[in-house]
């Protein structure tokens, strides 16, 4: 049996501004300063140690990562950072306040663009600035894997290649693995190593800086998953994920 370990970022500034991030490179907040500490706490507690990391390149994900490490003094196991982790590109809707979207568009439009697993939010132009082309972390991508908007399969389309021929082989090979990413780089993740449907996946909500554990079978299938933390806070911390699409 394999123990692994998913962790959303932190609470972001735009998370806290409730505006589509995507690939914006946006900081933690404070309060996602204060969660990234916390779940590093809560795994010490909880006796869990690492043999090597992954994450996107986003710097939400590798901060909140290294905060989490630090409380288990380890800052120094290696850390493999792929583009695959990203958080899902939010074509056009990068920048906008999801409510204000909301109430422009319709809560129903909106879910759609946040939750459906293929319809994606419209694209962004290559001559916007928010397109990534240009952006050096990018450059060894090919023109097609950049993305000018994703929906969650476009999503699935790199994380499973990445999980398969990256992160499962460390498992596999006995290592100890933690991976910091994005709400919805690892509700893509999450439909994968738990079968759901492309209608259920809908309704799952990822909260920040919160650790989820998955025990695996020799095969990397799930035996069972857990969140670490007073499971109430949890669920209403998901909800509150959920909310944020809502005109209010
Ligand atoms: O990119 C974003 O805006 C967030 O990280 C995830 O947003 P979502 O919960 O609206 O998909």
């Amino acid at each position: 049996m394999s123990k692994i370990v998913l962790l959303r970022h932190g609470e972001s500034i735009w998370n806290k501004e409730n505006l589509f991030t995507g690939w914006y490179d946006v900081d933690l907040s404070d309060q996602g300063k204060v969660e990234a500490k916390r779940a590093g706490e809560l795994l010490k507690a909880e006796g869990f140690t690492f043999d090597v990391a992954f994450t996107s390149v986003l710097k939400r994900a590798i901060r909140t990562l290294g905060m989490a490490l630090d409380e288990l003094d380890l800052l120094w196991i290696p850390i493999e950072k792929s583009w695959k982790l990203n958080e899902r590109h939010y074509g056009a809707l990068q920048g906008l306040n999801k409510a204000q979207t909301a109430a422009k568009y319709g809560d129903e439009q909106v879910l759609v663009w946040r939750r459906s697993y293929d319809t994606p939010p419209p694209p962004l132009e290559e001559s916007d600035p928010r397109y990534p082309g240009s952006d050096p972390r990018y450059a060894g991508l090919t023109k097609a894997e950049i993305p000018t908007t994703e929906c969650l399969k476009d999503t699935v389309a790199r994380v499973l290649p990445y999980w398969n021929d990256t992160i499962a082989p460390a498992i596999k090979s006995g290592k100890k693995v933690v991976i910091a990413a994005h709400g919805n780089s690892l509700r893509a993740l999450v439909k994968y190593l738990d079968g759901i449907s492309d209608d259920d996946i809908v309704g799952l909500n990822i909260p920040t800086g919160i650790p989820l554990v998955y025990e695996l079978d020799a095969h990397l299938k799930p035996i069972k998953n857990y969140y670490l933390g007073d499971q109430a806070e949890i669920a209403a911390k998901a909800a509150a994920v959920a909310a944020q699409g809502k005109a209010k």
